[in-house]
């Protein structure tokens, strides 16, 4: 896996107690699938504004006021404060926006149309689905990054991919009820936070765009334009931002909004990433306090968050924040706690990796036996990279790691559940939505705000290293038998 390069991942901690600091062979469409909810009038939802085609606007959401956006340039950072706005973020029952000139004076009046389009990563509604859903995640170059030479490889090689891995996949999705449920519970998140938006006086249209599965992204954008969206708030399902998982859904976003002079024109506003958000934070303190409540001795509980890995190399050579985020996320929750006194020791470790690469330590299966080992007798697990359940917690978590828990010596075994529609939490993201509005701009067609990786940051000698150690690994892998099956066996 080839590193992936500096890109939009890039999102400043400024202001922050920082401690440490995913189409292909089976895509349809289905119009109607990836629209949720239709605001019943048109409002403005946001102050008057400076409304002319500026840079994709990505925002890191933080309930704090000191804030920084990244304009699709590494390490070009453009603090709010010195961005254009004009106006205070509020919601009002009036038909019509005012955009006001530099003078503040409104110089046009337009109905608005405001959508908010969550981005998440889908998952196979069946058995059958799956090879397909995982053909679309591998055929991601964020998932499985190639030496551009070598791109010409990257379908026949998730093609091989996915069927090797489909038969264990398989397994997981059966043992879940057949499916993910990913599709559902996305649909409940998009219908509550509409009604919490509308409840806020601020009502819109939610959109759902799926990376790998229905209803994909594309679909979502279409139906955007047929609506006549005039504003829009893009809120990634994801709290942290990884390049494997926002970034992939907001680079397919920009390239979707380049190709089209209408879109490229629309005002949008990318929350990047909220893991930092209050509301977020303490809707998970809630959900653990709650769970340890349930242990008959809550205080000698060890609180056990397990996240998502990504390879290390999205990290520590493409700049994904991922894991700084995760950490912070961690600390702010911890701190949270402790607020309520309650000060139970914690750790967090790294699950779901995949493939022959180094994913982020410590991995959770390890660290379950090595507490196992070390005479912790109650352990509660918490999910803290996605807000839906999934297969990743409803079969690795509440299956694999329970019984490996329970082989290692540990006693009481306990999972929070995933935020799903807890209404603090669609509250917090409602006004996430509402913070945003102010800052759309229209994303430009100019390579200066294209987010691409390759070509953002060329350098020949890594470019070189890159091909040489590509083309032995595509030659092995595609030429040499007993190489694919280890490397299958691996997957599997
Ligand atoms: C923050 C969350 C996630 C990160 C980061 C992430 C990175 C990542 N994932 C894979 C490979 C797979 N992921 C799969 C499923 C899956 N992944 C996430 C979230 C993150 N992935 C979720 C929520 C799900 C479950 C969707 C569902 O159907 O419920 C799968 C398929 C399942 C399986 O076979 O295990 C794969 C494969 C990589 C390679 C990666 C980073 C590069
Ligand atoms: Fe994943």
């Amino acid at each position: 896996m080839e590193a992936a390069s500096p890109a939009i991942g890039r999102v400043k901690l400024s202001g922050l107690d920082s401690r440490t600091s995913r189409r292909g062979s089976t895509k349809s469409w289905h119009p109607t699938s990836a629209f949720i909810g239709r605001g019943r009038k048109s409002v403005t939802c946001s102050g008057g504004e400076l409304n002319k085609p500026l840079e994709l606007v990505a925002v890191s959401s933080r309930h704090s006021t000191d804030d920084s956006v990244n304009l699709g340039k590494p390490n070009v950072f453009v603090p709010l404060s010195k961005r254009k706005l004009v106006g205070q973020t509020f919601c009002s029952a009036r038909v019509g926006t005012f955009h006001e000139n530099s003078f503040g004076v409104a110089s046009h009046a337009a109905e608005e149309k405001i959508g908010v389009l969550l981005l998440n990563l889908g998952g196979p509604d069946t058995l059958h689905d799956v090879q397909p859903f995982l053909f679309n995640l591998f055929a991601d170059p964020d998932i499985i990054r190639l030496p551009r030479m070598f791109r010409f490889l990257q379908r026949p090689l998730a093609q091989l991919i996915s069927v090797a891995r489909a038969p264990k996949s398989k397994e997981g999705y059966a043992a879940i009820g057949g499916g993910s449920p990913l599709r559902k519970i996305t649909d409940e998140q998009a219908n509550a936070l509409r009604s919490a938006l509308e409840a806020k006086n601020c009502p819109v249209d939610v959109y759902i765009g799926m990376r790998y599965w229905h209803p994909f992204t594309e679909e979502a954008i279409q139906q955007i334009k047929k609506d006549g969206v005039t504003k829009l708030v893009v809120l990634p399902l994801y709290p942290q931002f990884s390049i494997s998982t926002s970034g992939s859904s907001i680079r397919l976003l920009q390239s979707i909004f380049r190709e089209d002079s209408h879109l490229a024109r629309l005002p949008v506003s990318i929350i990047e990433s909220w893991y930092e958000r209050e509301g977020y934070i303490k809707s998970m303190a809630n959900l653990i306090e709650q769970e340890l409540r349930t242990f008959s001795r809550p205080e000698e509980v060890m609180i056990f968050f397990s996240a998502h890995g990504v390879p290390v190399s999205y990290v520590k050579d493409a700049g994904d924040p991922y894991q700084d985020q995760m950490e912070e996320c961690i600390f702010f929750i911890m701190k949270e706690l402790k607020t309520r006194g309650i000060n139970n020791e914690h750790t967090l470790a790294y699950q779901s990796r995949v493939g022959p690469v180094q994913w982020l330590k410590p991995y959770t299966d390890e660290v379950i036996v090595e507490l196992g080992q070390k005479g912790v007798k109650s352990l509660l697990a918490v999910p803290v990279s996605f807000v839906s359940e999934h297969i990743e917690t409803l079969e690795e978590i509440d299956m694999e790691y329970k019984n490996l828990a329970l082989e290692s010596g540990i006693e009481n075994w306990g999972r929070v559940p995933a935020l799903g529609c807890t209404s603090s939490f669609i509250l917090d993201l409602a006004d996430a939505v509402i913070e945003a509005l102010p800052s759309a701009t229209a994303m430009t067609t100019t390579s200066s705000t294209t987010i691409s990786s390759d070509e953002s940051d060329f350098d020949p000698i890594l470019t070189a290293i890159n091909l040489f150690f590509g083309s032995i690994m595509a030659f092995f892998l595609l030429m040499s038998p007993k190489l694919i099956s280890a490397f299958k066996n691996n997957l599997l």
